[in-house]
């Protein structure tokens, strides 16, 4: 058996565990081809490991250096630090892919050593079950088919799409942040249900296949969401009082600027992380 990691996340957080399991369970990577490291939590790396059977990392320097992608799974305000870390240890013959909200390709390029090709990604954390959406786009040194290799893991895990660099933003706030709005109104949903005199088991019950139904029914029927909602709408009926409601609460101003608000924070991000490096 060939031990080399073909896999290294530096990050060993809720992102990192949620692609791994995804390759795990969706792709033929084995877990002696991962590694997890991170900069001080020991026990969630043995935990981890433990979980996935994955080796240990014992050298780290050398593990990355080994390894044929390096994922970078850090939190946006760890970013310079861990590329400062580990940066001497990546080289040009791999691909860096980070995930990390808001940092541009041009930023991580910069503090390694060129050229390294760099993609982009951002998945969600759906890609534990193999549902993740994932935006990715190329940095100057990516080539073609680095970015092929990028879309082929993160096809594994989900539906992976290429788009431009000055869209990923956008892509963060949508579909980066998207399952935790959605979670949102599942808990909204559900309690207005028990409010209303249901039993928490029969409002998550109603709601979970209410949304699962909905779903399906965007995928499988391929219809307009707009005319879906409308063959729920009758004259008169009680849809169009809840939507009326929801309406005169703002509920479509209040999404899109949930969606500018995580946009312009993924730009924040980006951007104090270019000022710190000047
Ligand atoms: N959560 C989500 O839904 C999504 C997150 N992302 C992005 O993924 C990234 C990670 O998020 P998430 O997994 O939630 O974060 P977590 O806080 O769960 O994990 C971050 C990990 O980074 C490690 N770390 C910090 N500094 C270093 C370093 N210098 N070297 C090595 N490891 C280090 C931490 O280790 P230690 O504990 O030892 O400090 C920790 O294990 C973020 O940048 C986020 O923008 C992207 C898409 C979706
Ligand atoms: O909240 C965050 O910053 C990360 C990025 C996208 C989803 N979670």
């Amino acid at each position: 058996m060939n031990d080399k990691p073909q896999t290294c996340f530096i990050g060993a957080g809720a992102m990192a565990e949620a692609i791994l399991c995804g390759l795990l369970e969706n792709t033929d990577t084995r877990p002696h081809q991962i590694r997890v490291i991170n900069r001080t939590n020991t026990d969630r790396l043995r935990e981890l490991e433990q979980r996935y059977q994955l080796l240990a990392a014992n050298d780290k320097e050398e593990t990355i250096r080994q390894a044929k992608q390096v994922i970078l799974a850090v939190k946006p305000k760890d970013m310079a630090d861990a590329i400062q870390q580990w940066g001497s240890c990546i080289h040009s013959g791999q691909t860096v892919i980070s995930v990390v909200a808001g940092i541009p390709t041009s930023f991580i390029e910069s503090l390694l050593p060129q050229p390294t090709a760099v993609i982009r990604a951002m998945p969600n954390t759906s890609s534990m079950i193999g549902r993740s959406a994932t935006a990715l786009c190329k940095g100057q040194y990516a080539q073609q088919k680095d970015l092929e290799a990028a879309v082929r893991i993160f096809s594994a895990i989900g539906s992976a799409i290429v788009v431009e660099e000055d869209q990923m933003d956008t892509v963060t706030g949508l579909s980066g942040s998207g399952p935790a709005y959605i979670y949102y109104l599942v808990e909204a949903l559900e309690q207005a249900g028990i409010e209303a005199g249901l039993s928490r088991t029969v409002a998550r019950e109603l709601t979970l296949q209410t949304l699962l139904g909905a779903a399906h029914m965007l995928v499988e029927t391929g219809e307009e969401p707009a005319e879906l909602r409308r063959k729920v709408t009758s004259p008169g009926g009680t849809t169009m009082a809840g939507l009326q409601t929801l309406a005169e609460h703002r509920f479509e101003e209040a999404v899109a600027e949930a969606v500018h608000s995580a946009k312009k924070r993924a730009q924040e991000l980006g951007r104090s992380m270019t000022a710190l490096s000047r």
